[in-house]
């Protein structure tokens, strides 16, 4: 994957160096910073049998260093999201670096094992009844939502002081942004289910790092 000004410059050292002109041959870290990403044939062949639609919500389960789902990204020419998840806190700054580099704001991440990927809604809902509405936990923030009708207060909610945070500053920085470039790793509880158009799931295998 190449900008054409890109491909441009790497030619252009290529052509400087075969006229044998006496020129500083740039270094290859020159020529390709932020304008060449080398991937592997089974990032690109992944990508494509996944077949990500512009628009698409698509989870990566072990995303990183994030070669495929920099490759799903670009498939869906940025828009859309794709959230790519992995087990470990500095895998999950490389994916943010990567994406970064190659401008791609459609990739949330978070720090998440796979394996508990899946947020039951039994679970989820029995957590907020008896914590968060019958209950206000002692060392949470809280800030109380009450909901009218007709003058009546009909329901209500109460939403934490870093969950409004959260959702301030993304409506200030849009989606992915904020995962993107931020380089703050941010945890994940986990998805409820039928939550994404599609599912890549890229499962360690022999753990030697010798085969794609
Ligand atoms: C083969 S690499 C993934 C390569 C990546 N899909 C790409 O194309 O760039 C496997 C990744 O899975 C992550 N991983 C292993 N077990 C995991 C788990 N239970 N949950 C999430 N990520 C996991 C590892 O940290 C590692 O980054």
């Amino acid at each position: 994957m190449m900008s054409r000004a890109g491909m441009f410059r790497v030619l252009q050292g290529i052509a400087v160096h075969m006229n044998n002109r006496v020129v500083e041959l740039p270094s290859f870290h020159d020529v390709l910073e932020g304008e060449i990403f080398l991937q592997n044939l089974p990032s690109i062949i992944t990508a494509h049998a996944l077949d990500p639609q512009q628009g698409d919500r698509i989870l990566d389960m072990c995303a990183a260093p994030g070669g495929k789902t920099t490759a799903i990204a670009i498939l869906m020419k940025d828009k859309g999201e794709v959230v790519a998840v992995d087990r470990s806190h500095n895998k999950v700054l490389d994916i943010q670096k990567l994406a970064a580099e190659m401008g791609l704001n459609c990739i949330t991440t978070y720090k998440l094992d796979a394996v508990k990927a899946v947020h039951r809604r039994d679970e989820s809902s029995d957590m907020h009844t008896s914590s968060f509405v019958a209950q206000e936990p002692p060392n949470i923030d809280f800030t109380r939502n009450e909901n009218f009708t007709n003058g009546q207060a009909t329901q209500m909610t109460y939403t934490s002081k870093a969950e409004l945070r959260k959702s301030i500053s993304t409506q200030r920085n849009g989606v992915g942004r904020n995962h993107g470039i931020g380089g703050r790793v941010e945890k994940s509880e986990g998805f409820s289910p039928n939550s994404f158009d599609r599912v890549l799931l890229d499962a360690p295998c022999s753990a030697l790092g010798l085969r794609p």
